[in-house]
């Protein structure tokens, strides 16, 4: 679905990305991983449209999408999920959902006038995807609660949400488990699954817990110093003497254990 040819990014003179080709096949959960630095954010962004690569290319089902900005990749069913949420926090969880499909005819003024019928319409047909979503993530009850005032597993799940409203087909997942507590994980991680094996989302996940990668993941790549070092099952990766190093360099090798909790994800609801 997503090829990854041979792409590197330079910034000034920080090689972040250097030369990396890799696939996300449809239908899969692909993993994304590295120690802080390894380029996993940086080559997310040239995927997203977010800036172009200094080399290489990013094909979409055989397409080229090279530099395309995130709106037109938005078409396109590609979207990216923020390490941070960026929900609007003055607005409740129902009305952050429905401000998310673009191009709603009652944006305009003369369609609001003239043309309610269809506005109403499309307004009845977003407020019914509103609450699938919210029955699916189940997160109903607090529908009506201020986005701002959720917590950050709530957080996450309301992004996730945000991009059901959008038909996305292939989701780019910054961090889906950042600073979520330990049951808000598992509804998180349930979610993704369901999505990819019920409604035929593909992910491909940056996370930093080797658990909710073990989870959700199959296959995983490993970056390191703006290469892709190593990929496969999350099994042989632990196993790989590679991988270890990358992460023990980084003073992190105890994330690459069994039942690891890394030491910076936060443990806020
Ligand atoms: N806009 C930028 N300008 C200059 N250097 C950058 C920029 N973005 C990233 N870098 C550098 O590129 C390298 C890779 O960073 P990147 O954020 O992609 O790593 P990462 O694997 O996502 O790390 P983390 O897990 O900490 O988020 C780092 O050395 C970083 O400092």
């Amino acid at each position: 679905m997503i090829q990854i040819d041979n792409v590197s990014k330079t910034f000034g003179g920080i090689q972040a990305v250097r030369g990396v080709s890799l696939e996300v096949a449809e239908g899969s959960i692909t993993g994304l991983i590295g120690p802080n630095g390894a380029g996993k954010s940086t080559l997310f962004n040239m995927v997203a449209g977010l800036f172009p690569p200094s080399e290489g290319r990013v094909l979409l089902d055989g397409r080229d999408i090279t530099g395309l900005p995130p709106h037109k990749l938005f078409h396109l069913g590609l979207v990216r999920t923020f390490q941070i949420p960026h929900e609007f926090s003055r607005m409740t969880v129902r009305e952050n959902l429905m401000v998310v499909p673009p191009g709603q005819s009652g944006e305009n003024l003369f369609n609001a006038w003239l043309r309610w019928g269809r506005v109403k319409q499309e307004d009845s047909a977003v407020l019914d995807k509103v609450d699938d979503v919210l029955d699916f993530l189940e997160i109903t009850h607090v529908a009506d609660e201020l986005a701002g005032n959720l917590s950050g597993g709530q957080k996450k799940l309301l992004d996730l949400g945000r991009t059901m409203m959008t038909d996305a087909r292939m989701v780019l997942l910054d961090e889906p488990g950042a600073g979520v507590n330990r049951t808000l994980l598992g509804k998180i991680r349930e979610a993704i699954q369901r999505l990819n094996r019920e409604r035929g989302y593909t992910f491909c996940v940056i996370e930093h817990d080797m658990d909710l990668i073990s989870a959700l993941c199959d296959p995983v790549h490993v970056m390191a110093n703006g290469e892709l070092i190593a990929s496969g099952a999350m099994t042989e990766l632990r196993r790989n003497e590679q991988v270890r190093e990358a992460y023990l360099g980084g003073g992190m090798s105890g994330q690459m254990g069994e039942n690891a909790r890394p030491s910076n994800q936060g443990d806020a609801s």
